[in-house]
């Protein structure tokens, strides 16, 4: 049985949670230890409010599903602890410099990082973006002004540029945009909208290059204790972890 460190007792966590079955998570963190305790009791892991306790705790993979913030703070400790991680707040990876750190330590450690298909479908294949030509990618992001907690009236674009500045702007909006980036091996085309007639988080991906042309659109609906979060994106992180010790890989 695969034994999992949760950090972050959130949305996404009480998701993972539910549905465990071939792995069990035994430690689990936050920074707010009212939660921590709470959700420790529920599914019988131990709580922990300090990270260094957390770390040393026995465990086979570290999750990460709370912040950029958290993932920036956490995963080179996490990798050098001797532990394999996954990043759910992809949105850390846009610092390069950060990232390269991360992979170089991982390759000497012999350690994984996984980055879960999040709230999109496609980034199987999308990886062949590193091995062959690309002439257009662009990710264009809607949402219900809620989810961004904000408030309009009408359809009205947030950003337009590159992934990583978009990300640094919307940290809980739009690590979609990193995980695409990573994939197709480029820095992609985002646009960001909010719109008061979309009820769903919608995101929209058009795929240009030597292979071919792609259009994906995915309406996701919003997670039940999250808007911001598509539930999805829970789903994907799920089926990495149910997926962890199968011998059978499948996708690009
Ligand atoms: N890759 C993807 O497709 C997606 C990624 N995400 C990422 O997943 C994260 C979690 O999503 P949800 O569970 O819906 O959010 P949530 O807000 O429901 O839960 C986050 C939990 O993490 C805790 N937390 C926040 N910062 C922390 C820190 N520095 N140290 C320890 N705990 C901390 C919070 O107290 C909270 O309990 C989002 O913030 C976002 O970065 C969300 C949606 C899609
Ligand atoms: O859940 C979504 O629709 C996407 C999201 O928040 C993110 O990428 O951070």
């Amino acid at each position: 049985m695969i034994t999992v460190g949760l950090l972050g007792c959130g949305n996404i966590g009480r998701v993972i949670a539910a549905g465990q079955e071939n792995f069990k998570i035994t430690a689990v963190y936050d920074v707010v230890p009212a939660r921590v305790e709470a959700f420790g009791k529920e599914f019988d892991a131990k709580p922990f409010s300090d990270f260094t306790a957390f770390l040393a705790e026995p465990t086979d993979i570290i999750v990460e599903a709370a912040s950029v913030l958290a993932a920036t703070e956490h995963a080179q400790e996490v990798l050098e602890a001797g532990k394999d991680i996954v990043i759910m707040s992809v949105g850390a990876l846009a610092d390069i410099e950060y990232r390269s750190r991360l992979i170089e330590t991982a390759r000497q450690l012999k350690r994984k990082i996984h980055i879960p298909s999040g709230a999109i479908m496609g980034l199987d294949n999308i990886s062949i973006g590193q091995i062959s030509r690309i002439d257009k990618f662009v990710l264009r992001t809607t949402k219900n002004p809620a989810s961004l907690a904000r408030e309009a009236t009408e359809r009205t674009q947030l950003f337009s540029g590159k992934a990583h500045d978009c990300v640094r702007q919307y940290p809980k909006n739009t690590n979609v945009a990193e995980s695409l980036s990573i994939a197709c091996g480029r820095d992609v085309d985002v646009e960001l909208w909010m719109d008061p007639d979309e009820d769903r988080n919608m995101h929209e991906i058009f795929f240009e290059g030597e292979f071919g042309e792609a259009y994906i659109r995915v309406r996701n609906l919003p997670s039940p204790d999250n808007p911001a979060t598509s539930y999805l994106a829970a789903l994907s992180i799920l089926t990495l972890l149910k997926n962890l010790d199968n011998p059978l890989v499948i996708g690009a």
